[in-house]
């Protein structure tokens, strides 16, 4: 078992899927660890096998690493510890604010037992136009006071999972959560950089994310990597544009968070927001794809963004190209259309 000190209290990752499973079994490595999982087979073969086929298959995970579906039972082996543990929420945006309201209303009266919450999520919520740390302060509620940031970079679940080579920035105003988060997960093939630009890292985890399904769209309609690179980088200026307006920092672009996740998404096979738009590029329709489940958030936050951009007056082309061809019927090769035929301007 781990040593005990001032860093080294339990951590729960809440949320069993592919990124949440991959964080707690690096977290097995520095930290005693238990993920929850809100379905109760998942749970229950991470226990017994140490496995989650469905979302890592052929993954064996670490014979140490805990799991439960009971949300309280988390919460309780967060707060056991003989030093306040860590919470790492892992579920896909559309689910942040309802677990953050679940964990507010699980921790109340024992807040001084956990060190801080970070969360994983990459979007602003479709409903609002909302960043994951405003909707987590909303939902924890003023009064919980406890350190909070979130954990971003180029990291696909799967390739985390086989032990391979990673960076992460973990973001937060507060310095011991951001040693805490090193303390659980830097070491080894994993990197953990830090950051205080909180919005610069949501911004970047969220549009990235959009400028994948404009890329995957250009590679589906076989448009060549000229055109790749045009937006690769046209994307990150569009990003960090956006970013700027909301009091980010631009250099927080230039990382691994912006840049870094820009280029891993856009161009790596195992993107689902890449797959979005491949697939809508060679002809089938966002409902269909997204019929199983996947979880591709660029799709969702794409109109936001763009509603959010709209009252910035920020202009975003590429943005408003990609919600033209999900949501108004363009087709993709009349979206490129309108994109090329802009007024010429400055880079
Ligand atoms: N998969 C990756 O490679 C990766 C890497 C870095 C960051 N992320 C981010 O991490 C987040 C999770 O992604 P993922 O790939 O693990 O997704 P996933 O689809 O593999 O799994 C999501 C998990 O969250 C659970 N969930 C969904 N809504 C929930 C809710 N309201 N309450 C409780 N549980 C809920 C699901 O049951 C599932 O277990 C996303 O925001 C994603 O952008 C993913
Ligand atoms: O599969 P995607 O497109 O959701 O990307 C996963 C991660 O965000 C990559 O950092």
């Amino acid at each position: 078992m781990p040593a005990t000190n001032a860093h080294n209290g339990p951590v729960a990752v809440l949320g069993a899927g592919a990124w949440g499973t991959a964080l707690a079994n690096i977290a097995c490595d520095h930290r005693d660890t238990l993920l929850w999982a809100r379905n109760k087979e998942v749970a229950s073969e991470i226990q017994a096998k140490h496995t989650n086929r469905g979302y890592l298959p052929d993954v064996a995970l670490h014979a140490s690493m805990q799991a439960t579906s009971g949300l309280s039972a988390a919460l309780d082996y967060a707060c056991a510890g003989t030093s306040p543990g860590l919470l790492i929420l892992a579920v896909p945006l559309a689910g942040l604010r309802s677990l953050c309201e679940l964990v507010s209303e699980g921790l109340a009266h024992r807040t001084d037992r956990i060190s801080g919450i970070i969360w994983t999520c990459k979007g602003l919520e479709a409903s609002s136009g909302k960043l994951p740390s405003q909707i987590a302060q909303e939902a924890l509620g003023a009064d919980l006071n406890i350190p909070s940031g979130v954990l971003s970079g180029p990291s696909f679940a799967r390739e985390v999972a086989q032990g391979l080579p990673v960076a992460l920035t973990v973001a937060s105003q507060s310095a011991a959560l951001r040693s805490s988060c090193i303390n659980a997960l830097h070491g080894g093939a994993v990197r953990v950089y830090t950051s205080d630009d909180v919005v610069g890292v949501e911004v970047g985890g969220a549009l990235k994310n959009i400028m994948a399904i404009a890329c995957g769209i250009s590679d589906g309609l076989g448009l060549g990597t000229n055109a790749r690179a045009a937006l690769i980088t046209r994307g990150l200026a569009e990003m960090t544009r956006f970013g700027e307006a909301l009091g980010a920092r631009p250099a927080t672009f230039y990382g691994l968070t912006g840049l870094g996740d820009l280029v891993l998404t856009a161009t790596g096979e195992l993107s689902r927001n890449r797959l979005v738009g491949l697939e809508i590029g060679r002809g089938r329709s966002l409902s269909d794809i997204l019929a199983g489940g996947l979880t591709a958030e660029g799709a969702r936050c794409a109109q936001a963004v763009l509603l959010r951009a709209q009252s910035l007056k920020v202009d975003m082309p590429i943005t408003r190209a990609v919600c033209e061809v999900l949501f108004q019927g363009i087709s993709p090769i009349g979206a490129v259309t309108r994109l090329l035929a802009r007024e010429a301007t400055t880079e």
